[in-house]
């Protein structure tokens, strides 16, 4: 449905390719510079290895394809993104386990520090992972009012590692992130727009897609090197931490999950998902 919402909206596409086939589709609207990127991976859009590649490659492809903007949404009913594929973290193998965590860093890093403006319009709920694409995007429009968005790793008894914590200050502030993360507390579509957490809330995809698109037009008079270098200022300090401590940020990540601990309460976080 979005897919066809896109399409009729935008002019000319390139590099799009079926829902069939791939669990990312990208659209670019020539005229206005603009790519969609449209998470379908259902039940949720967990994001497993193989789905953080794509996400990664297809970023890099923009970078090549020097788009002006980006949209990043769901094409799943009622979900934007699941977070991390957690049934990758009951009982992992150890390997597989940092080829995630090494490819979700990179996957950030690449989504934090685009050149170029990012939306997330969000129109399902987020928790996890999910929110923090959203927050790494520049701007965030959600729609409301029924779904949710967080940093709830507390809740399954793991701990949401520093990058993911810094990402929330950066957004909502020192106070609201601690009581946020400490508690994994997972917000309505009100509660995040009164805490910051979102930029906008509207009713449907639909005014969600053009709120997107008039933050992104902010940037036609924008010289992309000024945006681009003030950008990188402001999240320097969070993107060099991980950088200079990516093999211990992983070493944390893999150690703690391996816990018999961790393991007893993701097992039942699983179970508890399926009732
Ligand atoms: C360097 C790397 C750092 C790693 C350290 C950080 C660690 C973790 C970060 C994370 O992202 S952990 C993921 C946390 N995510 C969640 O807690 C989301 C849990 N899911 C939900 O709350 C709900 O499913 C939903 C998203 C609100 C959707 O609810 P709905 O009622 O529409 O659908 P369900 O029936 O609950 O789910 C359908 C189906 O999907 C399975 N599922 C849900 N979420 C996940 C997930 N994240 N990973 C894998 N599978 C998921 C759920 O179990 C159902 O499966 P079936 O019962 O149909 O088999």
């Amino acid at each position: 449905m979005l897919r066809r919402y896109i399409l009729n909206k935008t002019n000319t596409f390139i590099n799009y390719r079926y829902a069939s086939q791939s669990m990312l589709q990208s659209t670019i609207d020539d005229k206005l510079g603009i790519a969609t990127l449209v998470m379908n991976k259902p039940p949720v859009n967990s994001l497993n290895l193989e789905f953080l590649e794509e996400i990664k490659s297809q970023l890099t492809q923009f970078k090549n394809d020097k788009i002006r903007g980006m949209i990043l949404t769901s094409d799943l009913q009622k979900i934007f993104c699941a977070g991390l594929d957690i049934t990758e973290f009951s009982n992992p193998n150890p390997e597989r386990l940092s080829k995630i965590c090494t490819t979700f860093q990179d996957t950030w890093l690449a989504l934090y520090l685009t050149q170029f403006p990012t939306v997330a319009v969000i129109n399902g709920h987020s928790p996890a992972g999910g929110c923090l694409l959203a927050m790494s995007c520049d701007y965030r429009v959600m729609v409301g009012p029924n779904y949710t968005i967080g940093l709830n790793e507390t809740k399954l008894g793991i701990v949401a590692p520093k990058w993911f914590q810094d990402c929330m200050v950066a957004v909502i502030g020192q106070r609201k992130a601690e009581v946020s993360l400490t508690t994994g507390k997972m917000y309505t579509t009100d509660q995040a727009l009164q805490i910051g957490l979102v930029d906008e809330s509207v009713p449907d995809v639909d005014n969600a897609i053009n709120k997107g698109i008039q933050f992104l037009n902010n940037f036609q008079k924008i010289s992309p090197w000024a945006y681009k270098m003030t950008k990188d200022i402001r999240r320097q300090p969070t993107v060099q931490w991980l950088i200079d401590n990516k093999q211990k940020d992983l070493d944390f990540v893999v150690k703690s999950m391996m816990s018999p601990n961790v393991q007893k309460s993701i097992g039942l976080y699983l179970q508890s998902l399926k009732k």
